[in-house]
């Protein structure tokens, strides 16, 4: 896909470059996300994969370059290398999971889907008199973020699970948790940074099933940083490959799968063992098409 091929993407980054003194972590990227398709951002290991979710959420401020967030029922663009971490969440509506596990393990699974609506029930109480006075405007949204937890919790397969503290979940669940927990603030973009990591295979399908059932239903935009291809490649629409901060290659799946450019940076690894599983059998595959 192609920038120019759709006029207002849901999410535009253009020329965006990420400097550390010397390194150029990311160098002139640009790329472009749309509402309700999975775009994969891939790469090798230091490619710049997270430094770009370190910029579209505030974690950083970028070196240079333009991050445009136009949701889909809002005329007015955010620009995202303009604004505050916190306000890229409450008014832009990014959301995102960490390659480590972020939820506050102390509290109940419950609570933790609860507290990511804070800012919403915030509202709802004027910042505090109309929950001190437990008005029916703030018991209203009070029931609906309970509402919104159940129903979360029931995607995710954690209803019987709701009172037990997080950080006693198996592993599989703390990372569906975390998905939940960022799609209770009701993002427009989801950003997930490796939410494979650790995963058994069947673990991978569920998250995979969860992924595609979020696209379907919310309709909204996700991106989504992962090294294992059984998940990139079947639920992606879009991929962007970087290589030492800037893009290599922009396509579908089948694209990406026979680029060379894409097969050359992933061959850059040391041994054929360190490529993920079905990037290697994917260059195997090319090699033997190739020589036939
Ligand atoms: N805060 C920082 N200070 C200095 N260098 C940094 C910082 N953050 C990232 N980098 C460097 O930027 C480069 C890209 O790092 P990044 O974490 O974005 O890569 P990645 O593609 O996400 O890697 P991985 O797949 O291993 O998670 C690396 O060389 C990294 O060391």
């Amino acid at each position: 896909m192609t920038i120019a091929a759709n006029p207002t993407p849901l999410l535009r980054v253009e020329h965006l470059t990420m400097r550390f003194g010397g390194l150029f972590a990311i160098n002139d990227l640009s790329f472009a996300a749309k509402q309700q398709e999975i775009t994969a951002i891939i790469g090798p290991n230091g490619a710049g994969k997270t430094t770009v979710f370190n910029c579209l959420t505030g974690f950083y401020k970028p070196s240079s370059g333009r991050l445009t967030l136009t949701a889909p029922d809002s005329d007015t663009p955010h620009l995202l290398e303009r604004m505050d971490g916190f306000c890229i969440t409450k008014d832009a509506k990014v959301a995102r999971t960490f390659q480590n596990i972020r939820l506050f393990s102390g509290m109940s699974v419950l609570e933790n889907l609860l507290v990511a609506q804070h800012n919403a029930l915030m509202r709802a109480s004027v910042y505090s008199l109309a929950g001190l006075l437990n008005l029916k405007s703030y018991r209203v949204k009070e029931r609906q973020s309970i509402e919104k937890a159940k129903y979360w919790l029931e995607k995710i397969g954690l209803t019987a699970q709701a009172d037990w503290s997080a950080g006693n979940l198996p592993y599989g669940s703390q990372r569906r948790l975390e998905i939940a927990r960022a799609m209770c603030t009701d993002p427009v973009l989801l950003c997930l940074d490796e939410p494979a990591a650790g995963l058994n295979p069947k673990e991978s399908l569920e998250l995979n099933d969860l992924l595609l059932d979020i696209r379907r239903e919310q309709r909204i935009g996700i991106l989504l940083i992962e090294h294992d291809m059984s998940v990139v490649m079947n639920i992606s629409d879009h991929i962007v490959v970087l290589d030492h901060g800037a893009r290599i290659a922009d396509g579908s799946p089948i694209e990406i799968r026979n680029d060379p450019a894409v097969i050359r940076a992933y061959l850059g690894a040391d041994e054929d063992e360190d490529l993920p599983q079905e990037i290697a059998t994917d260059i195997r595959h090319a090699a033997q098409r190739e020589a036939r």
